[in-house]
């Protein structure tokens, strides 16, 4: 069965947006795996506008499931991640001010920047993975590398099946087949979400593990507040 890893970025920005510790990542993360998640994600970004480094440390010593860490292999990153050893380091190609990731790598132009990373991470015993398009040739380009698994960059993905393009599936699966055919476990995530996650795992054959963050905490939101508002009516009762 496919693992869901949940990316608590958000849960970081909520807590960032007050300067306090409220809601603190490092308990709701805890809970996130009480209910049943396989993993917690985290991707610090250089201005660490959402997880902080400190985060990442503070989450190792309680993450029971796997803990994976995505992010732009610069130095202060890779330092980050082989000092904390976290299950899986995925990387992502994101520039420096990026919004969110929004693009995979070019694993031909970087192969040996990313052969020689991926190297050091494997000598720590951290499993690696690398964000990608669905593009032939840079999934063999990146099975040369000697990375573990890629992550499939499932964007285009969820915007397409949103209009109603069930269509767009079709390189993903060719992916996938392709990656399983070279060795490479297959990840995915970006934009997956209660609408689109059931369609996209039953068309992806061997389909490790997807990591879910913006739309998992907002349908949290929509799905708790019944309950929340329920809750302060009883209290605010005369
Ligand atoms: C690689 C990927 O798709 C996710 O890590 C996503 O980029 C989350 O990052 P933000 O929460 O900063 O948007
Ligand atoms: N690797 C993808 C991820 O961690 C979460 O992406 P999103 O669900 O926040 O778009």
């Amino acid at each position: 069965m496919t693992k869901l890893s949940v990316n608590v970025n958000k849960i970081a920005t909520l807590r960032n947006s007050r300067g306090g510790d409220y809601p603190n990542v490092v308990k709701v993360s805890s809970d996130i795996e009480s209910f049943g998640a396989e993993g917690i994600t985290i991707h610090p970004r250089p201005d660490e506008r959402h997880i902080r480094y400190q985060d990442a440390y503070d989450l190792k010593k309680i993450v029971t499931t796997e803990f994976n860490i995505e992010g732009n292999p610069i130095p202060k990153f890779m330092d980050m991640v082989l000092t904390i050893k976290p299950t899986q380091v995925t990387l992502v190609p994101d520039a420096i001010d990026a919004v969110t990731s929004n693009a995979g790598w070019d694993t031909i132009k970087h192969q040996s920047f990313l052969k020689e990373v991926i190297s050091e991470f494997k000598s720590k015993g951290i499993r690696t993975s690398i964000f990608i398009d669905t593009n032939a040739k840079l999934i063999e380009a990146a099975a040369t590398t000697g990375a573990d698994r890629i992550e499939l960059y499932t964007e285009d993905f969820a915007t397409e099946y949103a209009k109603g393009n069930t269509q767009i599936i079709k390189p993903y699966t060719e992916s996938a087949i392709l990656a399983h055919k070279l060795g490479l476990g297959v990840n995915a995530g970006h934009d997956l979400s209660l609408d689109n996650i059931q369609f996209f795992a039953q068309n992806i054959p061997n389909l490790l593990e997807v990591s879910i963050g913006h739309a998992l905490i907002a349908e949290s939101l929509y799905l708790g507040l019944e309950n929340v508002i329920n809750m302060y009516k009883h209290k605010l009762k005369g």
